[in-house]
């Protein structure tokens, strides 16, 4: 089978040909309706604790790109908000739009946003993260989304490595970048029982969406841009469009953190 994107014959809406849990009941992004959701007294604080020197490499892998981590130790962790134990930061990625009207995969009473960040874990009680990818408490994804304003000195960083990973499979030593400078100064949340946004979509994802966006500057966003969906000596395709539109409740809940 062709491997799976973003395009007409390979997007989102043919996924369920060979990934049928792409109609299943516990499907990611949702659009948030923060009238329906409802404020869990019982959530406690997201405590995010990250060392940059876990921080590995940068690779373009067809579909986004991705900053990997050093995931052996409990350097870089997420515990307390919506999960109990601890998960390992396994990676961030993004998913981005051609405009800026669009990109992000979470709306927010309908609204997009031009980009949103995923901050990858997975939970310890597991042996290896590709044992929790499968289980349904296995993974929890911080959702941050981008909004247009002022340059972010802290993307710009990881946008500075982009010229090593313009085309598909490029991958580029990328170190002692501390995550925790991407987060809002605001960490309430949403939380719902969610997947993962691209194939496999397996169903393991504790969902942790920030309601407090990051900034990002036009120009910014115009380098996401920049990066290609094809290998090197290809036909040249730009990676924009990368995200997957919200899928249905099904009955879920959708909790927030605060009031
Ligand atoms: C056994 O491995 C299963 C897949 C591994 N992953 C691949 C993705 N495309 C992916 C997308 C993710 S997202 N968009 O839901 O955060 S998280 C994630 S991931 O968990 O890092
Ligand atoms: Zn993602």
């Amino acid at each position: 089978s062709h491997a799976w994107g973003y395009a007409e014959d390979n997007g989102p809406e043919r996924w369920a040909d060979n990934f049928p849990i792409a109609n299943g009941p516990r499907q990611s992004p949702i659009d948030i309706v923060p009238g329906d959701s409802s404020y869990d007294a019982g959530l406690k604080k997201l405590n995010l604790k990250y060392d940059p020197s876990t921080c590995l490499d940068i690779l373009n892998n067809g579909h986004s790109f991705q900053v990997t981590f050093i995931d052996d130790n409990d350097n870089s962790t997420l515990t307390d908000g919506p999960i109990s134990g601890i998960y390992r930061l396994k990676q961030f990625h993004f998913h981005w739009g051609a405009s800026d009207d669009k990109g992000s995969e979470h709306t927010v009473a309908g609204t997009k946003y031009p980009a949103e960040l995923h901050l990858v874990h997975w939970n310890t009680k597991y042996p290896s993260f590709g044992e929790a990818a499968s289980q349904p408490d296995g993974l929890a994804v911080v959702g941050v989304f981008l909004q247009i304003g002022n340059e972010n000195a802290s993307l710009q960083k990881v946008l500075d490595a982009f010229d090593t990973i313009r085309t598909k499979g490029k991958q580029a030593s990328f170190e002692n970048f501390n995550p925790a400078t991407l987060l809002p100064s605001c960490l309430d949340y949403w939380t719902y029982d969610g997947s993962l946004t691209t194939p496999p979509l397996l169903e393991s994802v504790t969902w942790i969406v920030c309601k407090e966006p990051i900034s990002v500057s036009s120009g910014q966003m115009a380098k996401f841009r920049s990066l290609l969906f094809s290998a090197e000596g290809e036909a040249e395709c730009c990676m924009v469009d990368n995200y997957r539109p919200p899928q249905p409740l099904k009955g879920r809940a959708v909790r927030a953190s605060f009031q």
